[in-house]
Order: C-alpha cells, then sequence, then structure tokens
C-alpha cells in the first residue's frame, strides 16, 4: 500500500482534489446500470411565505447584500498586463537587460516576441537582482511577487528567464531556486524548460518528484565527498511531498541559500497548505539560532520588522514567486504564505471587493480567458453522451482531442467504449496508472499518436501539448477554476481552439450561471441532432455489449491480481485502436 505524501495530489486526486466531484458514473450508464453522480436539481429559489400563512407585515423578503471584505492596496491596484498574446508584444531585443545567451536562445527557441506577462514580469525580477542574487538591493528586502494570467500565456519563462539569468553570476553550487509544483508531469514539463535555457551554462537542475527512487534522488541532489556534502543543484523542481522527504531524510542537502521559492498553479499549492510543506521549506532556508554562524558576512534570518540593527548585515533575501491563472483574491489564503511587501501582475482589473473562488467556485469574473478559445455546451442525455463524444469526433476529425471527465472510473469506462466502438486512436490518464505509463501516455499524445486522450483532472492544470484542437468536458465541471484550467489545455500560445461541455438537463441552469458569472466570453449552445448520431447507433449498441463484457473481465482479473497480492499500477496503459483484449485488457503496451 502506497503512503500518500503531503502534496502529492498527483496521484489519486488528478489535479483539483478540493474541486472533485463525487464519481459519479456516467459512462456507459445504460450498460452498467448506474446513476450519474453528479449535477443535481438546484435548490428553488427563495420565496417569500404564503399569504395564508402571513402572521406580521408584508415584508418582501430580499436577498442580503455579501459583505466583501476590504482588499489590501497591493491586490485592490495590481500592475495590469494585457492578456491577449497576440497583441502588444515586445520584440526580445527590447529588453536589453535580459542577457544575450539567454536572447540568443530564446531565438533558437523560435521565440522573438515576449508575452505580455514576460514583459511585465522579467524586467522586474530582474530589477530586484540588479545588485546580484546574494544581496538585497539597497539594504531593501525585494518584494514578493504574484502574477495571474490566463492559460497558454507565458507564465512558465516569466520565471524561469530572471532565475537563469541570476544564477549565471554565482561561484558555487548550492541551491539557489526551488520550483514547487502540484504534480509530477508538470513538474517535468517545467524542468525541461529549464534544462533549455541552463544547457551551455554551468547551472545544473535537479528533479525530484518521486519518479525516482528517493536514493537516487539524493545522488543528483548531494554528492558526499572527503571534505563534507557537495552540492550538485542549483535549481530543484519538485512536488511538495518529495521536497519534505529531502529536507527531513537527505543529508547535507541544504535549502539555507535558496534565493528564489517560485510556486507554480499557486491556488491550487494553496490548497495543499494544510498538509504544512511550505512552513518546513521556509524553516530549512532559514539558520536556527544555535547554527548561525556569527562571521559570516551574508546573514539570513527570519523577517521581522526593520530595524537599525537588523539592516547593518547585509541579508541575503528569500523572494517568493508566485503563478497561476486562478490565482486567489482571498487576503486569508494568500496570507498562509507570509509573502512580503507583494507585488500583483494581473491581466484581470479588479472593480468592487473580492469573492472568493475557491469557496463558491465562482469567480465573479475574476479570471481572464486565451483570446483564442470558443466555449459551446451540448445539451444531452446521460445515455448519449458518449455518442456525442464519437461523433464530435468522427465528423470534425481532429487529431488531438482532450476529454475531461470527473473520475477515474469513468475515464477508464469512456475509453473502454471508444476502444470498442474503433476508428479512433484513444487512451486514458488517471491514477490507474504509474508515473512512468503516465509519462509514457502524454508523450504519444504530444506526438499526436492518441488521437483522444480520455483523462482525469490530472492533466487539467499547466500541461502543455500543443495542438490540442478540441477539449471536450464529458462530466461537467463543478467549479469555475476547474473549467479554466481544463479548457486552458487548447487555444494557448496566441493559436485557437474549442472547448464543449455535454450537459444533462438539470445541469444548464447552474453551468450557464456559473460561467456567465465567470465571465467567460461568448458561451453559446451547440445542438447534435439526433439524425446525426442515428447511423452510430447499431456500432454503438455492440461497442456497450463489447464494454460490459470488458468491465466485467477486468474485475476478474483485478480479483487474480488482488488474491496474488499484485498492485495494477505499475502495469503498463492500454491504448491505441485495437480491440479489447480478451484476458488481460490492462496488459497491452500503447500500439497506435
Ligand atoms: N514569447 C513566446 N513566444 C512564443 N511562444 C511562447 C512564448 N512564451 C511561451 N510560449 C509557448 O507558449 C506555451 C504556453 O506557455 P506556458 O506553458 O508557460 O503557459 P502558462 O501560462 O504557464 O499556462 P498554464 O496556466 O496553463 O500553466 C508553451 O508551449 C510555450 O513554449
Amino acid at each position: 500500500c502506497k503512503r500518500r505524501k503531503a502534496g502529492d495530489e498527483d496521484e489519486d486526486a488528478g489535479a483539483e482534489s478540493s474541486e472533485e466531484a463525487p464519481a459519479g458514473d456516467s459512462v456507459g450508464a445504460e450498460a452498467a446500470g448506474s446513476p450519474e453522480g453528479q449535477g443535481g436539481p438546484l435548490p428553488e429559489e427563495a420565496t417569500g411565505p404564503p399569504a395564508h400563512a402571513l402572521v406580521l407585515g408584508g415584508f418582501r423578503r430580499s436577498k442580503a447584500p455579501k459583505v466583501q471584505p476590504f482588499l489590501p492596496a497591493w491586490l485592490a491596484e495590481p500592475s495590469c498586463v494585457g492578456k491577449n498574446v497576440t497583441e502588444g508584444l515586445v520584440s526580445i531585443e527590447d529588453i536589453p537587460e535580459v542577457h544575450p545567451d539567454l536572447r540568443k536562445r530564446l531565438r533558437a527557441q523560435g521565440i522573438s516576441f515576449y508575452f505580455p506577462v514576460q514583459a511585465a514580469v522579467i524586467p522586474a525580477l530582474l530589477e530586484s537582482t540588479a545588485s546580484g542574487f546574494l544581496v538585497s538591493r539597497g539594504g531593501c528586502r525585494p518584494s514578493d511577487i504574484c502574477v495571474s494570467a490566463p492559460t497558454g500565456s507565458g507564465k512558465t519563462l516569466a520565471f524561469v528567464i530572471p532565475v537563469v539569468q541570476a544564477l549565471l553570476r554565482r561561484a558555487v553550487c548550492r541551491v539557489r531556486a526551488l520550483v514547487v509544483l502540484p504534480t509530477k508531469e508538470l513538474a517535468q514539463q517545467v524542468s525541461k524548460v529549464f534544462n533549455v535555457y541552463t544547457d551551455a551554462t554551468p547551472l545544473r537542475v535537479a528533479l525530484v518528484t518521486g519518479q525516482k527512487s528517493l536514493a537516487k534522488e539524493q545522488e543528483s541532489l548531494v554528492q558526499d565527498t572527503a571534505d563534507g556534502f557537495r552540492c550538485l543543484a542549483d535549481i530543484v523542481v519538485a512536488t511538495p511531498g518529495r521536497l519534505v522527504d529531502h529536507v527531513e531524510q537527505t543529508p547535507g542537502f541544504s535549502l539555507q541559500h535558496l534565493r528564489f521559492l517560485v510556486i507554480d498553479e499557486a491556488d491550487r499549492v494553496i490548497d495543499s497548505m494544510h498538509q504544512s510543506w511550505l512552513p518546513r521549506v521556509v524553516a530549512a532556508a532559514f539558520p536556527s539560532e544555535g547554527t548561525r554562524d556569527p562571521l559570516a558576512l551574508l546573514q539570513r534570518t527570519q523577517p521581522r520588522a526593520v530595524t537599525a540593527a537588523s539592516v547593518c548585515c547585509p541579508q541575503m533575501p528569500l523572494q517568493k514567486l508566485l503563478f497561476s491563472a486562478t490565482l486567489t483574491q482571498n487576503p486569508e489564503k494568500l496570507q498562509q504564505l507570509g509573502l512580503y511587501r507583494p507585488r500583483l501582475f494581473s491581466t484581470v482589473s479588479v472593480h468592487g471587493g473580492p469573492r472568493d473562488p475557491d469557496t463558491d467556485g465562482d469567480s465573479g469574473g475574476k479570471y481572464t480567458f486565451p483570446a483564442g478559445l470558443t466555449h459551446r455546451y451540448v445539451p444531452c442525455s446521460l445515455r448519449l453522451k458518449p455518442l456525442v463524444v464519437l461523433h464530435l469526433i468522427l465528423e470534425m476529425n481532429l487529431s488531438r482531442v482532450l476529454c475531461f471527465t470527473n473520475s477515474r472510473e469513468n475515464s477508464h469506462r469512456l475509453f473502454l467504449l471508444v476502444q470498442a466502438f474503433g476508428g479512433v486512436r484513444v487512451a486514458d490518464f488517471s491514477s490507474r496508472y504509474g508515473p512512468g505509463s503516465r509519462k509514457l501516455i502524454l508523450k504519444r499524445f504530444q506526438q499526436g499518436k492518441i488521437q483522444l486522450l480520455i483523462s482525469t483532472d490530472a492533466t487539467a492544470r499547466g500541461i502543455d501539448v500543443r495542438g490540442v484542437q478540441l477539449v471536450v468536458n464529458y462530466d461537467a465541471p463543478q467549479f469555475l477554476r476547474t473549467y479554466v484550467h481544463r479548457v486552458g489545455r487548447t487555444a494557448r500560445a496566441g493559436r485557437p481552439g474549442l472547448a464543449l461541455t455535454l450537459l444533462l438537463k438539470v445541469q444548464e441552469r447552474r453551468f450557464t450561471r456559473m460561467l456567465g458569472e465567470g465571465g467567460v466570453p461568448g458561451l453559446q449552445r451547440h445542438d447534435a441532432p439526433g439524425e446525426l448520431l442515428q447511423p452510430l447507433v447499431p456500432r454503438y449498441r455492440e461497442a456497450l455489449a463489447q464494454l460490459e463484457r470488458a468491465v466485467r473481465e477486468e474485475r476478474e482479473s483485478r480479483g487474480c491480481l488482488q488474491r496474488l497480492g499484485t498492485g495494477r499500477r505499475g502495469l503498463p496503459p492500454p491504448a491505441g485502436g485495437a480491440p479489447p483484449s480478451r484476458r488481460h485488457p490492462e496488459r497491452r503496451l500503447p500500439d497506435a
């Protein structure tokens, strides 16, 4: 049995556990005889008491206005950033502060213009390291930076470039930058970007996510030499749980020279704060009273009020950088991060007071969406949902489609059904599979070998696959934040994309209201007429019968494995368009 660790939500929880709906069984419901588990009818609107029950007065009941908390100035007055990545681009030559080698590298990657968020954040971060990264500028600790910008707007490079540039001048290898991400797949993706920009430099990047054994990861972090421990990584990209493992268990792993703490998908990471990884990491970054060297030139003390005495020693600053497409506006949540004079860069202009998108799932128009993204919803019945997906894929003849369900069971059943139907290269992605298999599935999707990837919210955040043309919400997301991230897998970096949400009748009102209030632009209804679905029905019926058999066989084979004491997570993933294997449907290697 696998121990669940602090913040390692890349496993079962998918990416949005706090937002995930109860596992509804909406796939092949007819075949499997299961109910839809989500999106129940709305409570009736509040109305006045019936006339015959009136005792006192005839007062009309009206909704009490919501009390809006007071926004601190840094949240109320952000530095505004353009949300459209195809407008107002800044040539990479126009920010001469960026090191010529990095500019060369950017050009080699086909990048000649900075996206708006990069043009705003890179100079601000470079400014805070203008006197070198070891000392604060003029004795002042740099502000922590928060960035809220749409999905696919280039937030990754907005921190990669300044962090790499600041560390180019380092003499001794120490962990100076720590980048924390909620899932293994995202951490891998970000470490790849760091590798591109540190390739021809002495800087070293280590990835610690639990994908390799603890001992193997320790070898990439620290070397035990005759002179003591030698640090082997300047930049560490980690998931929270594994990071804490190394803080506590890796001899010689020190964060006491940490200069940048980058928290990507920051609102997701704030959700995992109850696991208290951040206080442990911050504590590891500051020497405790007894261990401090009073003669050291550069001191680092826990942040406290600035006094004449506290500024007489040069302080080595620790700067926090937070990034998300759905950064919370809730000051109480942000306070948990212990930000120092924070500065917010945002594509959203704040009107009025904040609402808490994290509790009511409604941003009140506080998020922005990629300009090239088209939003549609398709009303359909539970029984027709799989048929509608098949119709869309076959009719539109798309090569990369990402389809989200609310549970791994739903993902897997829909996969089995589409596979049984045939004609579509399909795979599913969820915590059913181990990290190695998941990596392989994503790679094949990236290569275009998988046409339809059916996934839980495990791929909803941050995953950057070029050329996803369509995102289908097979199960409607329950919260706007989930919707923002899911649909953000398409229309990235200024490209066009389509998001389609399948809705049952009972879900329609709540969903359209949620998106309307959230400021989702141009949501329109898209009908899938019955006569277009009709030709698919005979094949679909056969596929349903096959699904029933496949589910039964899987249950049996799982029972066998359990009796033998073997888990299934390490087994290779199913994928491709071949019909399900009779004996061990889960053991086939992807073959598409
Ligand atoms: N200046 C640029 N010019 C062209 N492409 C760019 C530029 N900056 C980033 N990109 C590309 O845009 C895509 C999206 O970037 P990135 O993954 O950083 O987005 P993001 O804002 O972090 O999205 P999300 O919120 O979904 O994580 C990537 O494929 C990246 O290579």
